[in-house]
């Protein structure tokens, strides 16, 4: 198993400053569309770079209030190929990219004014940590599969064709990358990755462009086994953890009752940070963009979405998470509760350490 050379330090140590846990926030996409944003688009999220640049703002600040130490761009389907079908120029599809990490920022310095000047603004530094009041708080730039793009789920199927060979996957993703790496986030999440080809593809492309911001690569699956194209995980994973670049490597996008054993899986070919953060359990349809219940019925459009999954990570961390968040269809809520969550099962911890003895 590789360790990191440098490109990792950062996230062992925000980490560690953190107490050994960091929380991942929720979904961006289908919070955006619970605030009556119109999805119905083949840019999906990115649509609202343009059309509601406030309300990304908004929905990455709800999820800070709740506890998320990291929040995640809009740039999950915003490509430049993407824009250039739709008449944006590749100047104005760039800005947009930019803009994307540029709103994130904005949350956070808002977030943390708030918090500097806040009724529980802890007096000194050493109070602020040991409350926990002090936890990083960083940005993640996402970058969205090429199924992502695709705008027809196959980031669910890992099904490209035979036609996109790794070089093809270079090409789509390089200057993007590039953009966004410049745009200065802490994080670059490379999320919902279907398949080993893209995860390659990834990693010399780091490589390549030089890119020195810590990366996690996590992936969709749907057996518990492999990545959604079949893929076996660990083989998968192994490809995160042969690369100097990548910080973290886990799973998104995928039911919660397949994540434990995927951690236990990744963890067998990888000492690196484990990153989760599943959907609600709900299948999405790409040809309605909507999501339907395990049964196949209508999953209630703008409902609140469940926090049945929060009861599990307890046993995420003991199997060894170390980055827990909400992906599709969870919302602040959620993610409040698996803060509250990773505080208890820190609390569990610390009793098993020091078992309560009635008699001396
Ligand atoms: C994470 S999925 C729900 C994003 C949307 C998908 N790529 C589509 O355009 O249909
Ligand atoms: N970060 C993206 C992931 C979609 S699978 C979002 O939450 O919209
Ligand atoms: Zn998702």
């Amino acid at each position: 198993m590789g360790r990191g050379d440098g490109h990792d330090d950062a996230l062992r140590r925000w980490l560690r400053e953190a107490g050994g846990w960091l929380v991942v926030d929720g979904a961006l996409g289908t919070e955006l569309e619970a605030h009556g944003a119109d999805l119905q688009d083949e840019l999906w999220s990115a649509r609202c770079l343009v059309s509601a640049p406030h309300l990304i703002r908004k929905v990455h600040l709800d999820y800070l209030e709740a506890g998320a130490n990291i929040i995640t761009t809009a740039s999950y389907q915003a490509t430049l190929q993407g824009f250039q079908s739709r008449g944006v120029s590749r100047e104005q599809g760039e800005a947009l990219l930019r803009r994307s990490v540029q709103i994130a920022q904005e949350a956070r310095a808002i977030f943390v004014e708030g918090r500097s000047k806040g009724p529980y603004a802890a007096r000194d530094e050493k109070d602020a940590v040991a409350s926990g009041a002090r936890r990083p708080v960083l940005v993640a730039a996402s970058v969205g599969s090429y199924g992502a793009y695709l705008a027809d789920g196959s980031e669910y199927t890992g099904d490209y064709g035979r036609s996109v060979t790794k070089e093809a996957l270079k090409n789509f993703h390089r200057r993007r990358l590039q953009v966004l790496a410049d745009a200065g986030p802490d994080l670059i999440a490379f999320e919902t990755i279907p398949n080993k080809l893209e995860a390659q593809a990834y990693a010399e492309l780091l490589e390549e462009n030089d890119i020195r911001i810590p990366a996690w690569f996590s992936f969709t699956s749907k057996d518990g086994a492999s990545a959604a194209s079949g893929d076996p995980i660990t083989e998968c994973a192994a490809v995160a953890d042969s690369c100097r670049r990548v910080a973290a490597v886990g799973i998104n996008c995928t039911v919660p009752r397949l994540i434990n054993g995927l951690i236990l899986s990744i963890s067998k070919v990888t000492s690196k940070p484990i990153v989760v953060y599943p959907n609600t359990g709900e299948t999405y349809v790409a040809e309605t963009k909507e999501w339907v219940d395990s049964a196949g019925a209508g999953a209630g459009g703008g409902g609140a979405p469940g926090t049945d999954f929060v009861s599990c990570v307890g046993k995420w961390r003991q199997a060894g998470a170390s980055l827990v968040g909400g992906c599709c269809r969870t919302a602040p809520a959620t993610v409040r509760a698996i803060s509250r969550a990773l505080r208890e099962a820190d609390a569990a911890d610390t009793d098993d350490e020091f078992p309560a003895v009635a008699v001396l």
